[in-house]
């Protein structure tokens, strides 16, 4: 199949460039069936560059409360997530297409239709998610950046963090998994900063917490977790 008789050619290219990765041909077909109906239109700058706040309701079909997933990897905590609250909607982003490929198979799996999916960066995203709309929002094993020049690319500097404080609604969690010690102290100190009180820190996962594939190869390489919980003010 050429790029000109692929459905959904764009997603091809764009994330072709962005990951210098092929796309197999499995996973090409569950991008054009299935990204289709997931990702919500005027997330991306081509398609809404006056940067209008997107309609959740018309999104999820209701006025549920809608969660929101950073960098969701393979898509298991998401769609764990999804099957265990479907009176709620889990919106994810994630650049990485054959993470993104990964989820789709599993949503297949698992039957759940409570998502959405923006297969890119959580910036254009929480540009567009209307202020105080999220009451929940994830971050599991946000990139380490270890070099300390590279640490203010980590997502919990404020230019991520301010937009992310202002699409959550006062009393949302916010709740960030990590296996790297230092990523937790920058966490302590810049998070509370956007606007949210620190409510947990410790290595005992959450009651509803699914293991990742990011956290299997931390343990395997004898790395501990750290369970770091907000509250938006
Ligand atoms: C270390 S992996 C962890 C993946 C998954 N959360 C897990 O626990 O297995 C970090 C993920 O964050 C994604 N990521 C990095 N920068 C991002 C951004 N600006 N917006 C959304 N996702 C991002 C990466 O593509 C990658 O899949």
């Amino acid at each position: 199949m050429t790029d000109d008789t692929d459905p959904a050619p764009e997603w091809r290219n764009f994330y072709g460039r962005r990951s210098g990765k092929t796309i197999r041909k499995s996973q090409r077909t569950y991008l054009s069936e299935d990204l289709t109906t997931l990702c919500p239109a005027g997330v991306s700058r081509a398609d809404n560059p006056e940067r209008a706040p997107l309609d959740l309701t018309a999104i999820f079909g209701d006025d549920r409360p809608v969660w929101l997933e950073i960098g969701f990897g393979g898509g298991e905590h998401m769609v764990h997530m999804a099957a265990t609250y479907p009176e709620v909607g889990l919106i994810g982003c994630e650049p990485f297409i054959n993470g993104v490929a990964m989820l789709l198979g599993k949503i297949r799996l698992a039957g759940v239709t409570n998502l959405a999916v923006y297969p890119g960066d959580a910036r254009d995203l929480l540009d567009v998610l209307p202020a105080g709309s999220l009451t929940r929002a994830f971050l599991n094993y946000p990139d380490p950046w270890p070099k300390r020049r590279h640490h203010r690319r980590r997502f919990v500097t404020q230019d991520h963090l301010v937009p992310l404080a202002r699409a959550m609604a006062p009393g949302a969690e916010f709740r960030v998994a990590t296996d790297i010690p230092d990523y937790v102290r920058q966490t302590l100190a810049e998070v509370p900063k956007a606007g949210f009180d620190l409510v947990g820190n410790g290595v005992t996962a959450w009651d509803d917490w699914i293991s990742t594939r990011y956290e299997q190869k931390a343990l395997r390489e004898g790395r501990a977790p750290h369970y770091v919980t907000f509250r938006r003010r």
